[in-house]
């Protein structure tokens, strides 16, 4: 009773107790499935990789409905199946990758294929590489109308590295834009891809879905394990649920896994019992056990996500095995403060932070306080559409309503006799000890390929140039294809310019034509300082901020006198100033509002009025000497989210 209860309640919250969209009726019932029929050589596991938009989602959703996974949609319902959270759907993103297990009939046998959904944004990269591991083949997916993009290109080199099985496919032929034969050189030119190994498809309409069925257990090699072998699982996600604790997605290795079975943990020698186990089809289904090369969940009553380390390997108590290679964690690159509008819903917006951050690994918590904001958490996170994306779950599935402090990444601060890593700009030291106890200030830089048509070349560098970027190389992409050629440029430049707007920047100034990714570069020397914002001559610690010394004037300038627009006019005259260290970059003034202190005198009593006048005067001066600047939070929401 309780489990169907608490099964009823998964439907409605989706996995992990996310937000999920009801379409129940959509699915077809669990089917038993008894996994023990499938050996290696009737399993499949793949990915579907591309450029962010490309089509994955769309391509898995007509994959499912194709092997019976799932009834077909009606015309116009156009939500993923496997973008199972609000945001996913809002946003037409996938940011959490999904597992689904289809059950196929080719040559008579019946297959099981392992389907890991895979997200397409830069920040989610992460993701990408931890679902490939638990893969043998990956579908490389081409939009037809758009060509290879530099995600396109970054997702097949960690396919590559990995030794998969990759098959080219190109989506959207449907498109009257699609030029098929025009992408496919491209791709022969950029991955040496045969032209002939290509499958033309249209997710959409679902045309030539059935080759690319046939070509996963044609050309994907089964994965190998031995079901005698000692147990072996690779775990490689992992949700958590709050009526199960955490639910893990693991691979079997080797060796065969069971409900009941005792197993422990490499990584951190606790020991649990397999409460159930079961694949995702593509709701959780649970099956009498997992064999060599099989993809499914298991439920252990692990508490803690901290518990189920990506990249773990478990075994069977008493059976101890060597842990295969791991996963190099998931490093947050932009932090920033989210704290309450009101101060005081900070107890409840704090419990609303851990419990989304127990489904979202990836995201670091920290308390942080705040004299302008109060009490709030310092979150890590990926990159900017990370923090995006955890913003608004906090919104929508929480209710919060919140300040989030402009993104900063992570300083590294070289002191004569030690390294300090500060991602606040509060404990970023002031001038006077940078030039006394500090010996050099380094910022993380990235290296970012940007691809673009030729007409925009010019405008690509001017931005990447005033984003303080180092040109690497650029070289034509689609040499020898006869048609007209499109750029891609190489630099390195320093993470804290992407993170504040480049990339609507770079979609704007190309008319959206250009793609781009970036991966981590290391740390480089660089002259920045704090630049700190006084109001009424007092510094207000969270709008203080990071500089480059080349941009500090225009920064100030920008920021002064966004502030002056925010900040509702007092009874007294406040100065607004940017400075750093103790040069004051920038200053405006806000005028006072002036209360008429005059209004009902009568007549000629002027000395009577200049008194009333100067009374106002010392009001004011006492005003100013107090310092007390009336500033809303509303007022610091609208400065943060025009930060963004
Ligand atoms: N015309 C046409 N549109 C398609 C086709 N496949 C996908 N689309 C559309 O392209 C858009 C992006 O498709 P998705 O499946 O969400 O792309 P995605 O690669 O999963 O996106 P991310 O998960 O954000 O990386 C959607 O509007 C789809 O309806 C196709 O074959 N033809």
């Amino acid at each position: 009773m309780l489990t169907q209860w608490r099964r009823a309640c998964l439907r409605i919250l989706g996995p992990g107790g996310r937000a999920c969209f009801s379409t129940s009726t959509r699915w077809c019932a669990p089917k038993p499935v008894a996994m023990e029929d499938f050996s290696c050589d009737l399993i499949r596991n793949f990915s579907i990789i591309a450029h962010i938009d490309h089509g994955k989602s769309t391509l898995a959703d007509r994959l499912l409905e194709l092997t019976g996974t799932i009834k077909k949609k009606e015309v116009g319902k156009n939500e993923q199946v496997l973008d199972k959270l609000k945001v996913e759907r809002e946003r037409g993103i996938t940011v959490k990758a999904q597992t689904a297990s289809m059950m196929h009939t080719s040559g008579g046998k019946q297959h099981v294929l392992n389907l890991i959904d895979t997200p397409g944004h830069v920040d989610f990269a992460w993701e990408v590489s931890r679902s490939l591991a638990a893969c043998q083949g990956a579908l490389l997916l081409v939009d037809a109308s758009q060509g290879v993009q530099a995600q396109t290109i970054s997702v097949f080199h960690i396919a590559q590295e990995r030794g998969l099985k990759i098959i080219p496919v190109l989506n959207k032929i449907d498109l009257p834009a699609a030029q098929p034969e025009r992408i496919a050189a491209q791709m022969e030119a950029t991955f040496g891809t045969d032209p002939a190994d290509i499958i033309r498809i249209s997710a959409k309409t679902g045309r030539g879905v059935d080759e690319v069925l046939r070509a996963i257990i044609d050309r994907i090699p089964p994965p190998s394990g031995v079901p005698t072998k000692p147990l072996k699982a690779f775990l490689f996600d992992s949700q958590y649920d709050r009526y199960r604790g955490v639910i893990s997605l693991v691979s079997i290795q080797d060796g065969i896994l069971k409900k009941g079975d005792r197993i422990a943990s490499c990584y951190t020698k606790k020991k649990y019992e397999i409460a159930e186990i079961g694949i995702m089809n593509p709701e959780e289904n649970p099956v009498n056990g997992l064999y060599p090369g099989q993809v499914g969940y298991i439920a252990c009553n692990m508490k803690e996500s901290s518990e189920a380390h990506i990249g773990d390997t478990l075994y069977r108590v008493g059976a101890a095995v060597d842990p295969m290679p791991g996963f190099k964690p998931a490093k947050a690159m932009v932090y920033a403060g989210i704290f309450p509008i009101d101060t005081s819903d900070f107890p409840k917006l704090e419990e609303s932070i851990k419990r989304l951050a127990l489904t979202d690994r990836s995201v670091t918590v920290q308390r942080e306080s705040s004299t302008a904001l109060g009490q709030g958490c310092r979150l890590g996170f990926l990159g900017t559409l990370h923090m995006d994306v955890f913003r608004q779950r906090l919104e929508d599935e929480h209710d919060a309503n919140i300040i989030i402090t402009a993104p900063t990444v992570p300083y590294k601060i070289v002191y004569k006799d030690r390294e300090v890593f500060v991602s606040n700009p509060t404990e970023f030291p002031d001038a006077i000890d940078v030039a006394s106890k500090v010996k050099e200030i380094q910022e993380p830089v990235v290296k970012a390929s940007i691809i673009a048509p030729e007409e925009y070349f010019g405008e690509m560098m001017d931005l990447c140039f005033s984003h303080r970027a180092e040109e690497l190389d650029h070289r034509y992409l689609d040499a020898g294809t006869g048609t007209s050629s499109r750029i891609m440029l190489n630099c390195v430049m320093p993470l804290s310019e992407i993170v504040t707007g480049f990339f609507d920047q770079l979609k704007s100034r190309s008319s959206g034509f250009a793609s781009f990714d970036y991966e981590e570069a290391g740390y480089k020397a660089s002259d920045l300082a704090k630049m700190v914002f006084l109001l009424n001559g007092k510094p207000v610690d969270a709008l203080a901020l990071i500089v480059h010394r080349s941009n500090e004037d225009k920064i100030g300038k920008i920021w002064v006198k966004k502030l002056v627009k925010v900040i509702p006019r007092q009874m007294f005259e406040v100065p607004i100033q940017a400075a750093v260290g103790k040069k004051i970059i920038s200053r405006e003034t806000l005028s006072a509002y002036r209360a008429d202190v005059t209004a009902g005198l009568y007549g000629g009593d002027v000395s009577r009025k200049m008194k009333q006048l100067e009374n106002q005067k010392e009001g004011k001066k006492k005003m100013k000497r107090m310092g007390t600047v009336d500033m809303p939070q509303e007022a610091f929401f609208d400065i943060m989210s025009s930060r963004k």
